[in-house]
C-alpha cells in the first residue's frame, strides 16, 4: 500500500485510541484503527465484567510484562510476588525459586485486543481530583483542560444508571455504560454488612452514593460510596471494544477500519519536509507478534507500509507508545544513537516521568466464614497528612487482592476481608519506559523507581490509611472478629512498629495505573513531550492520545480519565481538520 487510503491512522485501541478513531470516522474522515491482538469481545471473560481476572490470566490477550520498581536488587529481591521462569519454562512466584531459574522481574500485565486494558480492567471508573484537570490548564496556559470545562467529556462518555436522569454533570446516552456497586445487601443481617456498617461507622457515607456524583467541593469530599464501573445493569463490559463495534455495525456506514494483529513498528516521516511530519507508519502482520504476547513462537510477520493523508495518532499505552516513538527516531537522541536508530526528533522526554499510584491493602481473615455478600464499595480518605486533597481511594469487600503475578489472585477462604487501596498524586515521577534494542517485537526495560522522591511522606499515607482500614474493619467484635491480620502487621495480637508496616508497604507495593510516559507541557519543560493538543513537540502530524499523555497520574483510576482524553482529542482534531480544510 502505498496511496493514502486513510485521513487517520490510530495505533492501538484501548480507552484512548478505540474511541477516537470511531469519533474521526463518524465526523466522516476515513480513519484506521490497528491494533496487535486479536477482537474477543464475544468471549464471556472479557464481555462479563465479573469475570476480569479471567481475562486478565487469558493467554489470548495477555501482553506480560516484567518490571522493576526500583534500582535496588536486594529491595527488589524482597517482592513476595517476584516472577522467575523455572528451567522447565514454566513460571515460579516467590522467593525461594528453583535452580536454575531465571529471574523476570514484578508481574505487570497489560491487554493486547481490542479494546485494550479496558477489557480486562476491574472496570472502576473514577474521576481525578479537579485539581490534577486545573494543573495541566496551569502549566500550559490552556484553558479548555480546566476541570469545569473537562467535565462534559464525561457527560458525552457516559450512561448513567446510578443516578436520576437529568442530574446535572452526567451523561445519559455515551458508550460508556456507569452502575454503581449493589447497595442493597445493607438491608440485610449479615456478617458483610455488619463489617461495612463498621467501616461506616468509622468512616462516613454510605454504599448509595456514587463518587463521580459529587459536584461541590469533590476533592475534598470522604467516606463510603457506591464504586461506580463501565459495566451495564446487566454486567456487560461496556467502553472501548463495545464502541467499536457499534461503529463498524452501525447502517449509516462510517468509514472506519479495523485492522487486527498488526503490531506498529513505527512511525513514517515525510523525507521532503523541514519540520518531521508523519505520513504513515509500518506494520508487522500476523498474531502474537510480540515477545510480551505467551503465544509467541519466533514468528517475524509481513511488513507493511500504510500512509494517511492528515495524521497519525498513537495509543499504544504507557510503555508502548514511548516504545513506538522511540524505535521511530522520536526520543532522547543519546538513548536512540546507542541502538543506531536515526534521530528524528531529540525529545529527552519519551518514556520518563513514569508514575503510578502505590496499592497495598489491609487483608484479614474474620475469625469465622463470613455470610452474607456483597460488591466492593468504595472508600475515599484524606490522611492526616495529605496535601491538598483526599489522597486514598480504597474498596473493600470479602476478597483477596495483592498485586499481580502470573495466575493471580491468592484466595483465602470465607473468612477473608480486605480494604485495598491505592495512593493517589505519587510524589515520585522517576520511573522509565528505555529500549532493550531497536527489535519492535522486544519489550522495552521499565522502572517506575517508587519512592524515589517524597517516598517517607507517601508511605506515611499509606500507613495512616492502613490504621484506618484495621480500625474500620475491626470494629466489628465477636464472633466475626478477632481478625488475623495478614498484612501490614500479621497476627491478632499485633505488635508492630510504624517503621515495620511501612517496609513493608514499600516492598509490597504494586500498582496498575501506569502514566505519563509522553506527559503533556509548554515546549520550555525539557521533558514534556506533547502540547496541549496532544501533539508531538516539534513533530507535525503526529499525537499521542493514551494514559501516557497524562502529565501526572490522574486521580484514583485512569480509564475514564483516558476516555475523556480521546473525546478531547476529538474535538482538538476535528478543529484542526475543519481549519486546515476552510484554509485550503
Ligand atoms: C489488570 C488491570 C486492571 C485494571 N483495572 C482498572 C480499573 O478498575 N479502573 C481503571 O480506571 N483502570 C484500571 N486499569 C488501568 C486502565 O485499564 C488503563 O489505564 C487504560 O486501559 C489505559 O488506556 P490506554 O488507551 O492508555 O492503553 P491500553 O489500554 O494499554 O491500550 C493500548 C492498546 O494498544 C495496543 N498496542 C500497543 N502497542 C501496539 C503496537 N505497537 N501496535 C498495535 N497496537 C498496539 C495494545 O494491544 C492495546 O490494545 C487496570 C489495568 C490493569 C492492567
Amino acid at each position: 500500500e502505498t496511496a493514502a487510503t486513510y485521513d487517520y491512522i490510530v495505533v492501538g485501541s484501548g480507552p484512548g485510541g478505540a474511541p477516537l478513531a470511531a469519533n474521526l470516522a463518524k465526523a466522516g474522515y476515513p480513519t484506521l484503527l490497528l491494533e496487535a491482538g486479536d477482537d474477543l469481545g464475544n468471549n464471556k471473560n472479557y464481555s462479563e465484567m465479573a469475570n476480569f481476572n479471567l481475562a486478565a490470566n487469558d493467554d489470548k490477550s495477555r501482553w506480560d510484562f516484567f518490571v522493576k520498581h526500583s534500582s535496588d536488587e536486594e529491595r527488589e529481591s524482597k517482592y513476595e510476588h517476584m516472577t522467575w521462569r523455572k528451567p522447565d519454562g514454566s513460571f515460579y512466584v516467590g522467593l525461594e525459586p528453583p535452580e536454575g531459574s531465571e529471574q523476570l522481574g514484578i508481574y505487570y500485565p497489560r491487554s493486547a485486543t481490542l479494546g485494550g486494558c479496558a477489557m480486562h480492567n476491574g472496570g472502576v471508573c473514577a474521576l481525578p481530583s479537579d485539581d490534577d484537570w486545573d494543573a495541566i490548564a496551569e502549566s500550559t496556559g490552556d484553558k479548555s483542560w480546566l476541570a469545569k470545562n473537562m467535565r462534559q467529556y464525561f457527560e458525552r462518555i457516559e450512561t448513567a444508571h446510578y443516578v436520576p436522569p437529568g442530574t446535572p454533570g452526567h451523561g445519559y446516552s455515551g458508550y460508556v455504560n456507569v452502575t454503581i456497586s449493589d447497595p442493597t445487601f445493607m438491608q440485610q443481617t449479615s456478617d458483610i454488612q455488619e463489617i461495612a456498617s463498621g467501616i461506616i461507622k468509622t468512616v462516613g457515607g454510605d454504599v448509595t452514593r456514587d463518587i463521580n456524583s459529587l459536584d461541590a467541593d469533590r476533592d475534598q469530599q470522604t467516606g463510603v460510596f457506591g464504586l461506580a464501573g463501565h459495566a451495564d445493569p446487566n454486567g456487560h463490559r461496556t467502553g472501548s471494544n463495545t464502541y467499536v463495534r457499534a461503529t463498524l455495525d452501525d447502517p449509516a456506514k462510517y468509514p472506519l477500519t479495523v485492522q487486527l494483529q498488526s503490531l506498529v513498528t513505527k512511525v513514517l516521516f515525510s523525507k521532503n519536509a523541514k519540520t518531521p511530519t508523519a505520513i504513515g507508519v509500518e506494520v508487522l502482520r500476523g498474531q502474537s507478534l510480540y515477545k510480551a504476547d505467551p503465544r509467541y513462537n519466533g514468528a517475524k510477520g509481513e511488513v507493511v507500509k500504510i500512509f494517511a493523508n492528515k495524521e497519525v495518532i498513537v495509543s499504544g499505552g504507557t510503555f508502548n507508545t514511548p516504545q513506538i516513538l522511540k524505535l521511530s527516531g522520536i526520543g532522547p537522541a543519546k538513548e536512540l544513537k546507542k541502538f543506531d536508530i536515526p534521530v528524528v526528533k531529540d525529545l529527552p522526554g519519551v518514556g520518563e516521568r513514569l508514575a503510578d499510584n502505590y496499592e497495598g491493602g489491609l487483608l484479614a481473615l474474620a475469625s469465622k466464614p463470613l455470610n452474607g455478600s456483597s460488591g466492593p464499595f468504595a472508600v475515599q480518605l484524606k490522611t492526616p497528612t495529605a496535601r491538598k486533597n483526599r489522597n486514598i481511594y480504597g474498596w473493600c469487600k470479602s476478597f483477596s487482592f495483592e498485586g499481580f503475578w502470573p495466575g493471580f489472585p491468592t484466595e483465602y477462604g470465607p473468612s477473608q476481608y480486605e480494604c485495598a487501596f491505592v495512593h493517589m498524586n505519587p510524589r515520585s515521577q522517576a520511573g522509565y519506559v528505555h529500549l532493550r534494542s531497536d527489535d519492535p517485537q522486544e519489550p522495552p526495560e521499565i522502572n517506575f523507581e517508587f519512592f524515589k522522591h517524597g517516598g517517607d511522606e507517601d508511605l506515611t499515607e499509606m500507613l495512616d490509611a492502613a490504621k484506618t482500614f484495621r480500625k474500620a474493619i475491626t470494629s466489628a467484635g465477636e464472633p466475626i472478629g478477632p481478625f488475623n491480620e495478614k498484612h501490614p502487621c500479621p497476627g491478632v495480637k499485633q505488635n508492630c512498629t510504624d517503621a515495620a508496616q511501612k517496609e513493608f508497604l514499600k516492598l509490597q507495593t504494586y500498582s496498575h495505573h501506569a502514566a505519563s510516559t509522553c506527559g503533556i507541557g509548554p515546549a520550555h519543560d525539557k521533558l514534556a513531550v506533547l502540547d496541549s493538543k496532544f501533539r508531538v513537540h516539534g513533530v507535525k502530524n503526529l499525537r499521542v492520545v493514551d494514559a501516557s499523555a497524562f502529565p501526572a497520574v490522574p486521580g484514583a483510576f485512569p480509564v475514564c480519565p483516558v476516555f475523556m482524553l480521546a473525546e478531547k482529542a476529538t474535538d482538538d482534531i476535528l478543529r484542526d481538520a475543519k481549519s486546515a480544510s476552510s484554509s485550503a
